[in-house]
């Protein structure tokens, strides 16, 4: 455990670490992929505990300018760090400085890593990556990506900006027309960046092409003023995401040279030609599915650390009757409601986390296929990525705020850390593909497998499960509730309910219906079915983690979460379909039993996660478990307690008690 122990640690967490039936550290090194990936990772955590730069006082009391300000240092002083160490090429030691150096800080840089190196390594033609690339990669200049507009988020081809081709001059003329053109959103757009790869539709020799990705110079690269013709700025504050500035645009007829077009798949001559080339989309597809296993793994690790301020808060805080005269309050872990709803979310963490390994996996195991042209399982990825993207955000956003809630009013507070967990979790709900959007993706893909099946087609491996015909439900009672049963009945569960839905689809289409239109009345239902299809990868994955751990007391405990992940998943879906009564009552009593069961294990499965205080940045959620000292501490420093009277009384509070009218000062 790397939490420095600052005081004494609170008794009652003492004794229930002390319960933990599993070697802690050894599941650890399970979650970090290793003990290698551990200690490395300790390593790292030393490194920027130890220097001084990366100390500052809580940003909750910091206005938003001064949260930005600070951001960017240190997402600047944590590149240069990285680079003194040598550790710029290594993603797991860069990933872990990143997140211990800003705990809780969206980095105003960020897009440029996640978005705008990775387009221009995608899309432009090697001289341009010759050009760009190396400049990008060493920071002499600083990019976002430009899609969104004001109007346009969902539906790209919508996009209003325009890039006009001006043969004379062999220029591209950038400009948005319109109000609802304005581009919105790019995050490090507002202040931050310089240049911008800006998505607009192209127009050449009277025509218009589509959407084409462009390179283009916001600002000055010495004094960093916005260059003529481009208006940009901070979007405003939003629910979360303070450090960072999502920015807008307007291009008011900008002229960028004709290689400023990103020119990997399409073209424009200097005449005006326009040739495309033979399109790599599926390509850029892989880079999506990469990215979306981040989203899960992100969303997996904001549970993390919601679960274990939750839990350690939950063994320190008494509420309620005493059992008996003199007993002590009972603690929040002792009733059965607040385990179930605590070890639901920390079982949610553990399935979402196995899962983003399986993708992130999938997608090593067929992106070197994809380079050679083999695509066969493309659309599986492609589906899988889209639909686990929503089902792990939407899953996230809940389970923080379940643990938020479980610390009753504390949970409120900023010190918590609990809102800031929440408020920077929710946004991976919207970007990189709205989650209901990306549901209707993969059912439509779903949609095309049971037709596919009723051709007698091969369906790729986690789609195979899908045929044109009911199976029977699988038993319930009689037998252990095994969580192979279990998946048994989530995956005949995902079977029933999507051969439902495609057999309505298929009676609108046999009343000929147009295909969207049907597709369109069965939406609501398919996004079910595609959470369904969902679910069990998830539960598979877990289920198969858990089985692969060699120490049987860890192979032992992951398997009773998993057993309770499977089981609250079968009884919130019992009226999906019809689970009879008996079948659901056993189902609530094996939930019941899990919860004694796995009770005692509560603290160690969260600890298992190993994060320092300095990442959690939670007063109530610390690791020495004192949390009502530390609670008036952190009051204390509230800017409103500087002095004892605020100015207000003077200003306004005074009149107001002598009876003056407040209209006249
Ligand atoms: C924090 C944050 C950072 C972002 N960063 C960037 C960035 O760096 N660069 C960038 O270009 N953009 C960025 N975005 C924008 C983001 O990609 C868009 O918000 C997202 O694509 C959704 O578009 P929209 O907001 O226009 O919503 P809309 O597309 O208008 O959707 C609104 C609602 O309608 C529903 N809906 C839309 N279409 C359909 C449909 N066909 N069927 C059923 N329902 C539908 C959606 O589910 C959604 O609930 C960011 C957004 C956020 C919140």
């Amino acid at each position: 455990m790397t939490n420095p122990v600052v005081q004494k640690v609170n008794p009652m967490l003492t004794e229930e670490r002390a319960k933990a039936s599993f070697p802690v550290e050894e599941l650890t090194y399970i979650l970090d992929g290793g003990k290698f990936n551990t200690e490395k990772r300790r390593e790292i955590e030393e490194l920027v505990t130890k220097d001084p730069n990366f100390e500052h006082p809580p940003i909750q009391f910091m206005t938003r300018e001064q949260q930005y300000s600070l951001a960017v240092k240190k997402a600047l002083l944590v590149q240069q760090r990285l680079k003194e160490l040598d550790m710029l090429d290594d993603p797991y030691a860069s990933y872990f400085f990143r997140r211990i150096a800003m705990p809780r800080e969206v980095s105003p840089i960020g897009l440029h890593w996640v978005m705008f190196v990775p387009t221009l390594m995608g899309q432009c033609s090697d001289e341009q990556r010759e050009r760009w690339l190396q400049r990008a990669l060493n920071y002499e200049i600083i990019g976002t990506y430009a899609q969104t507009e004001m109007g346009h988020g969902t539906f790209l081809r919508g996009i209003e900006t325009t890039a006009t081709y001006d043969p004379s001059s062999q220029q591209f003329v950038l400009h948005s027309p319109t109000t609802t053109s304005i581009k919105w959103w790019p995050g490090g757009l507002g202040k931050t960046c310089n240049y911008a790869v800006v998505v607009a539709q192209l127009h050449t020799q009277g025509r218009c092409h589509g959407v084409h990705m462009f390179l283009v110079q916001l600002r000055d690269e010495s004094t960093h003023r916005s260059l003529p013709g481009v208006v940009c700025g901070d979007i405003g504050p939003k629910m979360g995401y303070h450090t960072i500035d999502n920015g807008f645009l307007q291009l008011n007829s900008v002229r960028i040279p004709r290689e400023n077009m990103l020119m990997r798949n399409a073209e424009v001559q200097p005449d005006g030609t326009y040739i495309r080339r033979v399109s790599n989309e599926k390509l850029t597809y892989g880079t999506m599915v990469f990215v979306r296993s981040l989203i899960v793994s992100d969303a997996a690790r904001g549970i993390s650390e919601a679960a274990t301020i939750a839990v350690r808060y939950a063994c320190v805080r008494r509420q309620g009757e005493p059992s008996s005269p003199g007993a002590p309050e009972p603690r929040l872990l002792d009733y059965p409601v607040h385990q179930y709803r605590l070890l639901t979310c920390v079982a949610n963490c553990y399935g979402l986390w196995f899962a983003s390994e399986v993708l992130r996996d999938l997608y090593f195991t067929v992106q070197p296929d994809v380079l050679e042209g083999r695509t066969e399982r493309l659309p599986e990825t492609h589906a899988l990525s889209a639909g686990l993207k929503a089902v792990g955000s939407n899953r996230g956003a809940a389970c923080v705020e379940e643990c938020r809630r479980c610390c009753g009013g504390f949970g409120f507070s900023e010190a918590s850390g609990l809102p800031k967990i929440y408020n920077d979790i929710n946004p991976a709900c919207t970007y990189e593909g709205e989650n209901t959007v990306m549901l209707l993706q993969t059912g439509r893909h779903l949609l095309k497998c049971v037709e596919r099946a009723r051709r007698g087609e091969q369906l790729a491996p986690s789609d195979a499960y899908i045929r044109s015909r009911p199976t029977p439900q699988p038993k319930l009672a009689g037998g252990p509730l095994t969580a192979d049963l279990l998946l048994g009945w989530l995956r005949w569960r995902s079977l029933s309910m999507l051969l439902e839905v495609s057999g309505r689809f298929n009676s609108f289409i046999e009343q000929r219906q147009a295909w969207a239109d049907a597709f369109q009345a069965v939406s609501r239902r398919l996004t079910r079915c595609a959470e369904a299809h969902c679910i069990l990868y998830v539960g598979q994955a877990f289920l198969d983690s858990a089985k692969a751990a060699e120490n049987p007391k860890i192979c032992g405990v992951l398997t009773s979460l998993c057993r309770l992940f499977l089981l609250n998943e079968v009884v919130s879906g019992a009226g999906d379909v019809q689970l009879s009564r008996s079948d659901l009552a056993r189902c609530q009593d094996a939930i019941d039993s899990l919860l004694t069961e796995l009770r005692p294990n509560a603290v160690a499965l969260v600890e298992a996660f190993d994060l320092p205080d300095r990442m959690l940045c939670s007063v109530i959620g610390r690791y020495d478990g004192q949390v009502y000292e530390a609670m008036l501490q952190w009051a204390r420093q509230s800017p409103l307690n500087a002095t004892d009277v605020h100015e207000s009384y003077e200003l306004y509070t005074r009149q107001f008690l002598a009876g003056r009218s407040l209209a006249k000062l």
